[in-house]
C-alpha cells in the first residue's frame, strides 16, 4: 500500500467536467502531450480524457487513420489543450516532436484464445518505428508503452533508444495502473470497503501469471485461503475477462483509456514539481534478476526518482514471484532480441 488514495484519484479525476474545468483557471498549462494509437478503442477516450486535463498545453494526436475527425472533434471541448490530428507516417515526427510525454496504445488487441505474446509479431515492429521517431525528434520525452504485450514492447523501445544514444531509464515506462485498478475494485468488492480507499501494490509484469498483487500488504484486509487465490487469479486474468466479454471486439479500452489517464496525470504533476507522487509502473531496476520489473516507485522532474522495495511478501507472494522470473526474463529476451536481429 505504497499509493495514497490521492495518487491513483488525481483531483481532475473528480469525473465530471465542470469539477475539472473549475482547475483549469488556477493551474497554468504547460504540458505537451502526444499518443500514439489515438484513433483506436483506448486512444480516443484516453485522449479524451487528456483533453480534459488543464495542465496539458498540446495535445499531439498520431495514427496511421482518422485522427483529422478524432482531432476535430475533441478540438470542441472548451478546456486548454490545443488538440491537433497526425495521420500516417510522413506525420510521425511533427506529431511528437517537442513533446514532453508520448504515450503509445498503438497496435493490435487480443481476440478471444490470444495470449498477449500472441501480439508481439504485429506490435512488435509497430513499437519499433515509434521508438526509432521518438529517438530522432523527442529525446528527451517520457514514454508511457501501453501497448502489449507490455513484457516485451518496454523492453523493445528501450532497445532501440539504446541504438539511437537517447536511452534514459528514468523516462520509460510499462503501464501497469489497469492492473492496479482491477486490484482495488475486486478487493474492495471482496472486503465490503469503500473503493475509493483501496489501495493495491501490483508489482512483476503485465501478462497472467507475471501480473503480481500484494495482497499481504492491503492494510486492514483479510482474505480466506479460498478468497486470496480466487482474488489473485482474477486480478491476474482480468484481461481475460473483458476479452471473452467482448467476444471478438477487441480487449479492454475503456477502463485502459481511465488506467492511462491515471498514470499520465500523475507523471504530468511530478513533472511539475510536485512532491510525493508514487505509483506503480514497469520500469527498469534492479529488484530481482528481471530486466524490467513493475514495482511502486516516486515520480519526480526527471521522472522516476526512486524504485521502491517490495516489502515483505508472503510465502504465496514470494512463491509466484519466483515462478515469473523466468518469464518475465524471457520475454524481455525476446523484445531485446527482435530490435538486435532487426535489420
Ligand atoms: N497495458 C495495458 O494494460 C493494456 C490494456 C489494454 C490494451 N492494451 C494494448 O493496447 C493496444 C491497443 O489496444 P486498442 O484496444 O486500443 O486497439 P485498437 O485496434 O482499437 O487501436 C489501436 C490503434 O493503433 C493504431 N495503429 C496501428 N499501427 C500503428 C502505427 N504503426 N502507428 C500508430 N498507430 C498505429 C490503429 O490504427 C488503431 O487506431 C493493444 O496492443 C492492446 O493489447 C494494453
Ligand atoms: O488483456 C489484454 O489483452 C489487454 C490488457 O492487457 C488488459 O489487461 O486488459
Amino acid at each position: 500500500m505504497f499509493a495514497a488514495r490521492s495518487s491513483l484519484r488525481p483531483a481532475a479525476m473528480g469525473a465530471v467536467a465542470c469539477a475539472v474545468r473549475s482547475i483549469s483557471s488556477t493551474k497554468a498549462t504547460a504540458a505537451r502531450v502526444a499518443v500514439v494509437g489515438a484513433s483506436g478503442g483506448i486512444g480516443q477516450p484516453l485522449s479524451m480524457l487528456l483533453k480534459l486535463d488543464p495542465s496539458i498545453k498540446e495535445l499531439n494526436l498520431y495514427d496511421i487513420v482518422h485522427t483529422p475527425g478524432v482531432a476535430a472533434d475533441l478540438s470542441h471541448i472548451p478546456f486548454p489543450a490545443k488538440v491537433t490530428g497526425y495521420k500516417g507516417a510522413d506525420s510521425i515526427h511533427a506529431a511528437l516532436e517537442g513533446c514532453d510525454v508520448i504515450v503509445v496504445p498503438a497496435g493490435v488487441p487480443r481476440k478471444p484464445g490470444m495470449t498477449r505474446d500472441d501480439l508481439f509479431n504485429i506490435n512488435a515492429g509497430i513499437v519499433k518505428t515509434i521508438a526509432e521517431a521518438s529517438a530522432k525528434v523527442a529525446p528527451k520525452a517520457c514514454y508511457l508503452i501501453i501497448s502489449n504485450p507490455v513484457n516485451s514492447t518496454v523492453p523493445i523501445f528501450a532497445e532501440v533508444l539504446k541504438k539511437a544514444g537517447t536511452y534514459n531509464p528514468k523516462k520509460l515506462f510499462g503501464v501497469t495502473t489497469l492492473d492496479v485498478i482491477r486490484a482495488n475494485t475486486f478487493v474492495a468488492e471482496n472486503q465490503g470497503t469503500d473503493v475509493l480507499k483501496t489501495n493495491v501494490t501490483v508489482v512483476g509484469g503485465h501478462a497472467g501469471t507475471t501480473i503480481l498483487p500484494l495482497l499481504s500488504q492491503v492494510k486492514g484486509a483479510s482474505f480466506t485461503p479460498d478468497a486470496l487465490a480466487a482474488l489473485t487469479h482474477r486480478i491476474q486474468f482480468g484481461g481475460d475477462e473483458v476479452v471473452k466479454a467482448k467476444d471478438g471486439a477487441g480487449s479492454a479500452t475503456l477502463s485502459m483509456a481511465y488506467a492511462g489517464y491515471l498514470f499520465t496525470a500523475k507523471l504530468l504533476q511530478a513533472l511539475k514539481g510536485e512532491k510525493d507522487v508514487v505509483a506503480c509502473a514497469f520500469v527498469e531496476n534492479t529488484l530481482t534478476a528481471a530486466p524490467f520489473f513493475a514495482a511502486p516507485v516516486t515520480l519526480g522532474k526527471e521522472g522516476v526518482e526512486k524504485v521502491h522495495a517490495l516489502g515483505s511478501l508472503s510465502a504465496m507472494e514470494q512463491e509466484a514471484l519466483d515462478k515469473a522470473l523466468p518469464d518475465l526474463l524471457a520475454q524481455a529476451k525476446k523484445g531485446v532480441e527482435f530490435v538486435q536481429n532487426a535489420k
